[in-house]
């Protein structure tokens, strides 16, 4: 690993940071050098690495000025402190600490439109927001981008010694010593951590954004929290960053893009095998360990969204037939709304109608369709009747139901607005005309109450905002900066 000595400190204690360099490949295209262009690690500490986020300019900066704007700072504490609630892998945030800056950023205008995915379509205005640092930390911040750098420079003893570090990182075995074998069970654990991350995603609705190689640890926890967003409104094809060409980082392409991830960097791994030869061999492998590791994960969420003991062929129906119905209903179904109240359906004995009654709430034609109409309502009831006789089926109508439910569905996600509104009452987001400067009294209380409830997604947290646990609220849907974003 090559790493540069910084061009200035980080703060004003005498910590020496650390930046490093690494490629990036966007699915199997590469996109040329990176580099921790204003993320520091300043030190280790019970076995965490921490960064800094937004301190200072790095050698691998490329002309931008290595800072981070407040509003992604406050994104990113909220979205890890989330997923790490929801138990899904992530790098943790620790800290957002103002440095009293203003710093320029492309934004969108109030009346820019979501386009369909496919076309790129990046902010064209330029304003003014606060700059925060972000104290953040992992067992590891390796990424995949790390690895491929060496292999496509052709730098075997460098790439042999990171992935010498890898397993040290990962806890692989000696194996007797038999490197080869060592590499393929690194590649393996790789794969399979990759493969749970994104089975993770998709149970609670989070979409990364964007998954290039960059982005991707070779622990398998969630990295850079950059233009993420938990689906709202369902739809296979949901995609907030407004720069993915193709849509090829959509929700339900996950699977798919971390596969080609997967791929791409077992193969630059596999550069080390000895005897050579081994990219292919060992990227094949990899794309069988992701595929088993996936579909049996895969499985297990969909098993426990709908609150069945065992995962049989009829559960996978079911699923395909909700998904399908929640993609079609016309003015959209809140994923998180839907699954957490689909634990009242069938309890104490109630059949389809008491279910409809249940799951009403998750409705966006309760705030857009005249008096609330949902015009899929029968469909809807007849979806309800095949879940009722499947529960029935597996004497499924009791506590245990509920308990695998309750611990798979939360309440609550990190949504885009709730985050708006706890970054723009810290002072974060574009700031009007003639605004700045510093000294403005902010409320960071909203943060603080926000960690606690997405901290805490499986339960209701007294006290709060009761919004947070529906809808996204009618001026917030299709809002450019929290609908989509860059
Ligand atoms: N303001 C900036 N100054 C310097 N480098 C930057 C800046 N913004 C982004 N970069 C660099 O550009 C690349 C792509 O940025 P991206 O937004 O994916 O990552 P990031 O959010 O900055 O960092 P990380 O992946 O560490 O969370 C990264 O190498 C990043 O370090």
């Amino acid at each position: 690993m090559k790493n540069g000595k910084l061009p200035r400190t980080v703060t004003n204690w005498d910590a020496e940071g650390l930046a490093t360099v690494y490629g990036c490949h966007c699915g199997t295209e590469y996109f040329g050098q990176l580099g921790d262009g204003r993320a520091v690690t300043i030190t280790e500490h019970e076995g965490y690495e921490i960064q800094l986020k937004g301190s200072t300019q790095t050698p691998f900066s490329r002309g931008f000025d290595g800072k981070a704007t407040l509003r992604g700072c406050v994104r990113e504490l909220l979205g890890c402190e989330g997923l790490s609630g929801l138990n899904v892998p992530t790098t943790l945030s620790l800290s957002v600490i103002g440095t009293g800056e203003i710093i320029e950023r492309p934004w969108y205008s109030n009346n820019d439109q979501p386009r369909n995915t496919g076309r790129k379509f990046p902010p064209m205005h330029m304003g003014r927001e606060r700059a925060a640092v972000l104290t953040r930390l992992a067992k590891s911040f390796l990424r995949m981008g790390h690895f491929e750098i060496h292999w496509l420079r052709g730098e075997s003893e460098e790439l042999r010694k990171l992935v010498l570090h890898g397993m040290d990182v990962l806890d692989i075995g000696d194996y007797d010593g038999d490197w080869n074998v060592r590499v393929k069970e690194f590649v393996n654990e790789v794969s399979r951590r990759q493969a749970y991350l994104v089975a993770s995603w998709l149970r609670v609705g989070y979409c990364q954004g964007n998954m290039n190689s960059d982005n991707t640890a070779v622990t398998g926890v969630t990295l850079d929290l950059g233009p993420f967003a938990f689906v709202d409104k369902y739809s296979r094809d949901f995609q907030p960053f407004t720069s993915d060409g193709g849509g090829r980082f959509g929700l339900c392409m996950q699977p798919s893009a971390a596969l080609t991830a997967v791929k791409v960097w077992a193969t630059a791994v596999g550069a080390c095998v000895e005897g050579g030869g081994g990219g292919e061999e060992i990227a094949m492998e990899a794309e069988r360990t992701f595929r088993e590791a996936f579909e049996k994960e895969w499985r297990e969420v969909r098993r426990r969204k709908l609150g069945f003991e065992t995962y049989t062929a009829r559960v996978g129906d079911l699923w395909g037939g909700l998904e399908e119905l929640m993609e079609r209903t016309k003015h959209g179904v809140d994923f998180t709304v839907l699954f957490a109240s689909m634990v009242n359906v069938g309890t104490g004995g109630a059949g389809v109608e008491e279910g409809w009654e249940a799951i009403r709430e998750a409705f966006y034609a309760l705030d857009e369709a005249p008096g609330g109409r949902v015009e899929e309502e029968d469909e809807w009831k007849v979806w309800l009747r095949e879940y009722l006789e499947a529960i029935e089926a597996e004497g499924g109508r009791g506590e245990g139901r509920v308990d695998i439910m309750t611990g798979a569905n939360p309440l609550v996600v990190p949504r885009n607005w709730i985050m708006y509104e706890c970054y723009e009452k810290a002072g974060g987001g574009p700031l009007a005309e003639g605004e700045g400067g510093g000294g403005e009294d902010k409320d960071f209380e909203k943060i603080r109450d926000m960690m606690e409830v997405v901290a805490n997604p499986y339960q209701i947290y007294g006290g709060v905002d009761e919004r947070i646990y529906g809808r996204t609220p009618k001026e917030y849907v299709g809002k450019p900066g929290l609908a989509f974003l860059s």
